[in-house]
């Protein structure tokens, strides 16, 4: 018998042929299943994209995904196949028909659970409010909405302006020293300052320098990119059984030191009573209704530290460029900011909700620089498929409104790509009387949306007050293009170099 011989009667060689030859057959059935009997085939998108999902994939962890989604609407209009089981939305009607409430869905659809399969500790299997079936997110809503109440908020607002307060006191120490500053890293430090003691009661006097809690803060981001970068690859059946086994030695230290150090922060919260109405207080205590149990109070105390410690600094950070980027948007920002206030304190919470300009701004740098860039899927219900847009969608399908996309659609914005607050005000140009402004929703829509929304707007409209009140900025040369940076689900965000000039009242 020759070597080749010997081979061919090889019994491993003949399972690994019979294993490619079934492989090869399923990858070419589904391949013509997918392109000419799925139910999705009437929707538009490029073919190699309603064959496989490695385009999509591909685009988001080249960090491009809000870029390659806006493309493919631009080519094939409001709605896109982007997989082959996956819809990618830009009209505002999708909003309600995929979020809800509808007749059909009144809670809407519910989210993709693998979407979140890395944010948690693998060994907690309670449900977080993120991945809660309609009932039990209706419980733990009604807990967390309490904790989020205006009436709650307002017992915490003088502890949110003291930490804006002491970032205003960092600046003006940079301003005597003529030295350059890093906003990312100030924005970031102040709002994790705040969520800190807003939701476990703990200070952390982040901004004082060489804090021994500033790895804990710069773990965020890095947190959130790899859960969503591993989720982006289970996607694949093959990929998902290999990081049930091998997923570990993949997680980057920040994400570990990050869910470690969360566990630890809850037992010191825990160990003692009482708190001065934290969010864990609300959360725990039976006089606000069910308490939460250990496990759903972990993952509901690492949702809340992820969730507003990226997002808030995020769409801070970017409408700080963007003002500075616009020198005439500025000048008017600080005209309304400087005339509104006679003094720093005037800055409460009422009193910032009411600057107009300031408002417009918002609203502008959300839709130019949306902290969400691609949106939180919801998973079309199997039993009966859903209407949206007018047109049925089977069951199972992923559905997604993706906000960059939608937001800088030439149909939707005139000028989609500019920064123009003025688009925003009741006595806006008739230019901008088509701009779809519903579809911008930063905070998502539905009985799912953000619960942290209002105390976001009060963190962004005091710090950005405060700081415009206090003093001028000017971008360091070879920041213009800070925007343009790669996203993984959050932006990565590079150092906005920044000079400070204190105000002179004399
Ligand atoms: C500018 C800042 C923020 C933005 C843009 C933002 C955006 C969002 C979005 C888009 C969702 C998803 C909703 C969905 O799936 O439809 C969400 C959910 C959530 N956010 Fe925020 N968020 C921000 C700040 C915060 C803050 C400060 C907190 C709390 C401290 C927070 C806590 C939550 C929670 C708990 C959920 C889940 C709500 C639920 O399932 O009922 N967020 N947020």
């Amino acid at each position: 018998m020759t070597g080749l011989e010997v081979l061919a009667t090889s019994p491993l060689l003949i399972r690994i042929v019979r294993l490619t030859r079934v492989v090869l057959q399923y990858l070419i059935g589904t391949t013509i299943h997918n392109i000419f009997f799925n139910p999705l085939n009437k929707y538009p998108g490029p073919t190699i994209a309603s064959v496989s999902r490695i385009p999509l994939t591909y685009a988001f962890l080249c960090g491009r995904a809000p870029h390659w989604l806006a493309r493919q609407h631009e080519k094939y209009g409001s709605i896109v196949r982007i997989a082959p089981d996956e819809l990618s939305y830009i009209a505002e009607e999708a909003w309600k028909d995929i979020n809800g409430p509808t007749t059909a869905f009144r809670y809407g659809q519910k989210r993709s659970e693998d979407f979140f399969a890395y944010f948690f500790n693998k060994q907690s299997t309670e449900e977080s409010i993120v991945t809660a079936s309609d009932d039990d997110h209706r419980r733990l809503r009604k807990i967390f909405a309490r904790a989020f109440s205006k009436q709650a908020l307002t017992v915490q607002e003088p502890l949110i302006t003291q930490k804006v307060d002491a970032l205003i006191e960092k600046l003006g120490r940079a301003s005597q020293a003529g030295n350059t500053v890093n906003m990312v890293d100030l924005h970031c430090l102040t709002v994790f300052d705040i969520m800190a003691d807003l939701i476990l009661g703990e200070t952390l006097n982040l901004l004082v320098d060489d804090s021994p809690h500033a790895g804990w803060v710069r773990s965020v981001p890095a947190y959130l990119a790899t859960s969503f970068f591993l989720a982006a690859l289970a996607k694949f059946s093959i990929i998902r059984l290999f990081l049930s086994y091998f997923a570990l030695p993949l997680l980057t230290p920040q994400y570990k030191y990050f869910q470690k150090i969360m566990g630890h922060k809850v037992d010191v919260r825990l160990s003692v009573k009482g708190g001065r109405g934290d969010i864990v207080h609300f959360l725990t205590d039976l006089k606000e209704g069910t308490p939460l149990s250990r496990p759903e109070l972990e993952n509901a105390v690492l949702i809340l530290m992820a969730a507003g410690s990226d997002t808030t600094p995020s769409i801070i950070c970017g409408l700080n460029y963007l003002l500075l980027a616009h020198p005439v948007v500025l000048a008017k920002a600080v005209e309304e900011i400087r005339s509104a206030f006679k003094a720093d304190k005037d800055m409460t919470w009422d009193a910032v909700f009411k600057l107009e300009y300031l408002g417009a701004c918002i609203d502008e740098a959300f839709r130019v620089y949306p902290p969400t860039t691609t949106g939180f899927p919801r998973q079309v219900t199997s039993m009966s498929g859903a209407w949206i847009c007018g047109k049925f969608v089977p069951g199972g399908t992923t559905v997604c409104v993706s906000p960059f996309a939608a937001y800088h659609f030439p149909s939707n914005f005139h000028n989609p790509d500019h920064f123009i607050p003025e688009r925003w005000l009741p006595q806006a140009e008739a230019k901008y009387a088509n701009d779809k402004k519903a579809v911008v929703q930063p905070f998502s829509t539905g009985p799912r949306d953000c619960v942290g929304r209002m105390v976001a707007n009060f963190m962004i409209r005091v710090i950005i007050c405060k700081m415009l009140w206090n003093f001028d900025f000017v971008l360091e040369p070879g920041q213009e293009n800070w925007a343009k940076q790669r996203a993984y689900g959050n932006w990565q965000r590079t150092p906005l170099m920044v000079k400070v000039y204190s105000v002179n009242r004399d």
